[in-house]
């Protein structure tokens, strides 16, 4: 398994350029090499911010934004509209600022589209496997005080789900309740595996999966390539 790199940046604003411009780099690269870049979003605060660098900085790219496709690492299982959805937000601060192919952006079912939060990580599930991604191109995810990434909670026994792609968890320890996640098998069949990680709440958490610690956000890696995106606070205890 590769060593993950760890770039420490002097602010989330400076950790929000660092990993869009990364993330302009990769799938601009993707595209030259003629693959159809998969991304895997995550959901929380520096990932609003790194959204909207992404948007402002997209002018700046090679990047055909009709050939990049878009999902989630872990979303909530309430009303398409609810500020609480990761989608919403991404939509806000990145996806409706550029000129992407709404064909090519994978929502999770939501209340509205599914009658139970099992019956949407098996539709997510199913639409992810028919879609023929193959790997990610970029799987990101945030980091928890607890050291959950997605919506997989250190504890809980989605962590350990290997049979399947998506997986329901209810009654989640970071509200709302309900939620689909991606299992681990599912965010390591991935090159890159991004954590961006800010704030002094998170620099226990991830001194704790680097040194190999009992935390989920251990577990993820990319099959070539692993980045931690943090901030001075978030590597505090480094
Ligand atoms: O749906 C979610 O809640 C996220 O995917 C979750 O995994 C998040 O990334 C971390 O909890 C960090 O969130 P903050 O950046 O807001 O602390």
């Amino acid at each position: 398994m590769n060593e993950p790199e760890i770039r420490i940046s002097d602010s989330p604003e400076a950790l929000a350029t660092d990993v869009a411009e990364h993330l302009l780099v990769a799938l601009a690269d993707a595209q030259a090499a003629r693959r159809l870049p998969h991304v895997a979003l995550t959901g929380g605060t520096i990932a609003e911010t790194i959204h909207e660098t992404v948007a402002r900085l997209a002018g700046s790219s090679q990047v055909d934004w009709r050939k990049v496709a878009f999902w989630w690492g872990d979303e909530r299982f309430v009303a398409p509209d609810s500020d609480d959805r990761n989608d919403r937000a991404a939509r806000i601060g990145m996806l409706d600022r550029l000129d992407v192919d709404p064909a090519l952006v994978h929502p999770v079912p939501s209340t509205e589209d599914a009658g139970s939060v099992a019956e949407a990580a098996t539709i997510y599930g199913d639409l992810l496997r028919a879609s023929g991604a193959g790997e990610f191109e970029v799987v990101m995810l945030g980091v928890g005080p607890d050291g959950h990434v997605a919506s997989l909670f250190p504890g809980r026994p989605e962590i350990d789900v290997e049979d399947a792609i998506a997986v329901p968890v209810t009654d989640s320890p970071k509200p709302p309740p309900e939620r689909v996640s991606l299992t681990l098998p599912a965010l390591n069949h991935t090159r890159a595996t991004w954590f961006v990680v800010s704030g002094e709440g998170k620099a226990e958490a991830v001194a704790t999966a680097l040194s190999g610690g009992d935390v989920p956000a251990a577990r993820p890696h990319g099959t070539q390539e692993t980045i931690w995106f943090l901030d001075e606070a978030a590597a505090s205890q480094l």
